[in-house]
């Protein structure tokens, strides 16, 4: 993939130090020789033909091609690269008439925030744990004028590398590492996106402060995150497991994190969705056969994970860097 277009955006913004150092991040990343399958997984998608797409559509959602843009014997080729890179969490893609079903209906979270946020048109923006970059390309589609996602699970950066390769070429980039990697100075982001991130976080405080320091002046911040209903104050630090996650620490009310955004100061804060997970909005197919949430529920009250903690109720926030 060609970088360039990157280190010159972000550089004419202002983040040169980061560029310094980000080909030998992605590099590094990508070349890991502690991940067994990375080599296999990149020669896939080298193997992955280079295709005209009739249509590229990314407003209403994430749709390359058509089916007869290719033959069946290239569709069912390609359909079989695609199901080697599995399994795929975060879509749905439509690709040269092959449906790539994924775990979640990621789509679902765009409609809930779209009409809420600053709109894209004309802005720089990242993604932090973006996964395979879904809401990537549905940003690039909202108009933004570049976008960076970023995610350390690699298998998710090489699902997106695949999907890039289908697409052409695009301001688009999704790389290899976690917030942590992104140096001080980087503070050049129109918007900030943070969803699904902040209860996999040891300290939802520093995620905050990190988001925060990558906003320019003015710039927005549209966090997503697992809360639970309860008062300012109230936060849930599961045990040990959440609904079978273990890497999950701090659920707080939607007061309790509005607080914390006060205190790393963050303005205009809004609660602009509330919802549920629906077994509907993330399950098992064919794309990602695996346990999904259905398994991760009481069997015998749904209102609870398999542990006893109220099941997965997300929100979104939005709110302005002053
Ligand atoms: N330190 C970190 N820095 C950045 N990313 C991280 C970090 N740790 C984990 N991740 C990444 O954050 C993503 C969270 S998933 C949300 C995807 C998308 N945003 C969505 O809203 O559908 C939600 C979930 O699976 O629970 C994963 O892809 C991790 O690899």
């Amino acid at each position: 993939m060609d970088y360039q277009p990157l280190y010159q955006a972000l550089s004419a913004a202002g983040a040169e130090q980061w560029v310094e150092n980000l080909p030998q991040q992605i590099k590094r990343a990508l070349s890991s020789k502690a991940h067994g399958t990375l080599r296999q997984w990149r020669s896939l998608v080298e193997q992955m033909p280079r295709l005209s797409p009739s249509s590229r559509e990314l407003v209403d959602d994430v749709r390359i091609g058509r089916a007869d843009d290719i033959s069946d014997e290239q569709r069912l080729q390609l359909e079989a690269q695609l199901k080697a890179l599995c399994p795929w969490r975060k879509g749905p893609y439509q690709v040269y008439g092959i449906e790539i079903d994924t775990e979640w209906r990621s789509d679902w979270k765009w409609e809930r925030l779209r009409n809420h946020i600053a709109p894209l048109q004309g802005r720089m923006v990242l993604d932090v744990g973006c996964g395979n970059g879904y809401h990537c390309w549905r940003m690039l589609g909202a108009g933004a004028s570049m976008v960076v996602g970023i995610d350390p699970a690699l298998l998710n950066v090489i699902q997106f590398h695949a999907i890039r390769k289908l697409y052409g070429d695009a301001p688009i980039f999704v790389l290899p590492f976690g917030i942590e990697a992104v140096p001080n100075g980087s503070n050049v982001f129109d918007t900030v996106f943070s969803m699904g991130v902040l209860y996999h976080r040891r300290s939802p405080i520093d995620h905050l402060l990190d988001l925060k320091a990558c906003l320019r002046p003015g710039g927005e911040l549209v966090l997503e995150t697992l809360i639970i209903e309860g008062k300012q104050g109230e936060v849930l630090v599961p045990q040990e497991r959440y609904a079978r996650m273990r890497n999950v620490w701090f659920l707080p009310s939607s007061d309790t994190l509005i607080g914390w955004m006060q205190r790393c100061g963050f303005a205009d804060i809004r609660l602009v969705d509330v919802c549920k997970t629906s077994l509907a909005e993330q399950r098992s197919t064919e794309w990602m056969p695996f346990h999904s949430l259905k398994n991760f529920l009481d069997p015998d009250n749904p209102a609870l994970t398999c542990e006893g903690y109220p099941a997965p109720i997300r929100a979104i926030f939005t709110a302005r860097l002053a």
